[in-house]
């Protein structure tokens, strides 16, 4: 079946597919939420008062230091615990999600997700708050583990990109929605609660989708109900003709059966490229240094000498723009494919990156203020930036991992994935404060470089998987490849397990 095209593959997004998406892609809603809910809470004078005493007094009497009030390893635990928890969680999830369906990890998520927010808005010790954190955490690293295989998946092949940036889409409005439920909380008695508590909404909606949502045909021939798989594949797709595509799935889970041991097979020298890309390219997602701005954009335009309600504000322009440009990259993942998007987003971003790094080294008084015509421009230049993420390294992050693995190695593959996102996002949640301490604003000259090494990446190194069936990714991507076409010289020789 090497000649497999799009014309072959019968399909018509039917209202129940299209429900499968929105529901399964509220993982990402309770991703974002978290991301985005910290920030906000960290910046409430209540919750520090009760929670950070220390904190709350530095920030009443910050001025000079203003770059290192914030800057305290409790408070960054509090943000950073949850993806600790995640990084260790996506490998069950991992096993979850081959024994017992994509479906049931989602389930479980979404349980560890409204049991996280039960402990973070009830909180009346410092315990209780982080291992709330903790309980999200696990949600997030089962959601995130099962979200994106399950949206790739039941995803025509034509329309895999932008069906996958769902969840990324997901993501940001989870961050918008945080941002603007702070907004409304920061003034409120027990804001903080609200704001923590809320949380139990999208995983609420997640559980219900669990339930409403088909399991993957992959996931259920791998678990050995071919004929479920059919039907699934059938109802998804809304014809009955899918035996094309059908046959495809049957030939990729059966080689897959034959591998035993997938850990051991994804470190064979054949599984190096696979792994390779996708953790790196999480690796970069972060190296971006979007979640400097994303946990921190309310204390960060503080910082830069916005009020504390004008910061708020700040926040949630960015997660506008976050979330529009997000629409950008499911228009055009398809039609420009993730290459030409990568590429175009490096450039605008180093850019970005530059002048704000530029006019804060030069401009930014002792006193940590700016004047208000570079204020804006700041702002603007964080939305040039926030925005080029958006339509590239954002979504194709999540893509990319799920898409360019066989299926014998998928799961345990995109586990690497999860985990790397989620140590590196720990790295900059937990370092970022002390960093923008220390470094100043010399902090955006140091994620532009990054940048740089990731547009050069993405030249010699990132392959194209616009319209490839994932189940021919090996022979079509990786065997033409100049590079990596080496690590499959031997292939012959490699034994299954
Ligand atoms: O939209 C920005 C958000 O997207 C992510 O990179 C996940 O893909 C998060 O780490 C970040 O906060």
């Amino acid at each position: 079946m090497s000649t497999a095209n799009k014309s072959q593959y019968n399909s018509r997004v039917t209202p129940y597919v299209f429900s499968c998406w929105i529901l399964a892609a509220f993982g990402g809603l309770m991703f974002g939420y978290d991301i985005g809910i910290s920030g906000g809470v960290t910046g409430m004078d209540e919750f520090l008062m009760k929670f950070f005493p220390k904190v709350h007094e530095r920030k009443l009497h910050a001025h000079e230091n203003n770059y290192c009030k914030y800057d305290d390893e409790m408070l960054q635990l509090f943000t950073s615990s949850l993806y600790i928890a995640a990084l260790v969680a996506s490998f069950f999830a991992s096993k979850a999600c081959s024994l017992f369906g994509r479906r049931p990890t989602i389930l479980m998520a979404s349980l560890f997700f409204i049991a996280g927010s039960i402990f973070c808005g009830a909180a009346n010790a410092k315990w209780m708050l982080i291992f709330g954190r903790v309980l999200f955490g696990i949600g997030v690293g089962f959601g995130n583990e099962a979200v994106p295989l399950f949206l790739s998946e039941i995803a025509p092949i034509h329309h895999r990109g932008a069906v996958n940036i769902l969840f990324q889409l997901l993501v940001t409005v989870g961050i918008l929605v945080a941002n603007l439920i702070n907004y409304g909380t920061a003034m409120m008695k027990h804001g903080w609660r609200v704001s923590l508590g809320l949380a139990a909404v999208p995983g609420f909606i997640l559980f219900i989708g669990s339930l409403v949502i088909t399991e993957t045909p992959p996931s259920l021939l791998e678990m050995g109900k071919e004929m479920e798989a059919r039907a699934a594949l059938q109802k998804i797709r809304g014809v009955d003709n899918v035996d094309a595509e059908f046959q495809q799935i049957v030939t990729g889970c059966e080689q897959a059966k034959q591998v035993k041991r997938p850990f051991k097979k994804l470190f064979k020298k054949s599984g190096f490229p696979a792994l390779f890309i996708s953790t790196i390219i999480q690796v970069f997602q972060q190296f971006t240094g979007i979640n400097a701005i994303m946990f921190y954009a309310p204390v960060l335009f503080q910082t830069l000498g916005f009020k504390s309600d004008a910061s708020l504000l700040s926040a949630v322009i960015t997660g506008l723009v976050n979330v529009g440009a997000t629409f950008v990259s499911i228009y055009a993942v398809d039609k420009l494919g993730r290459r030409k998007l990568l590429l175009q987003a490096s450039i605008q971003m180093f850019i970005s990156q530059v002048a704000i790094g530029a006019i804060l080294v030069t401009h930014l008084k002792a006193t940590g203020s700016l004047d208000k015509v570079l204020a804006a421009v700041v702002v603007v230049l964080v939305c040039t930036f926030v925005m080029s993420f958006a339509w590239s390294w954002g979504p194709m992050g999540w893509l990319i991992p799920s898409e360019i693995f066989p299926i014998e190695t998928r799961t345990a593959g995109f586990a690497f994935a999860v985990s790397t996102n989620m140590i590196f996002t720990f790295i900059i949640a937990q370092a970022f404060l002390s960093m923008l301490c220390h470094m100043r604003a010399y902090i955006f000259f140091f994620f532009s470089a990054w940048i740089l090494v990731m547009g050069l990446f993405v030249v010699f190194l990132l392959p194209e998987t616009k319209g490839v069936p994932i189940e021919l990714v090996e022979e079509r991507v990786w065997k033409q490849h100049p590079v990596w076409k080496k690590f499959f010289k031997d292939d012959a020789k490699e034994t299954t397990d």
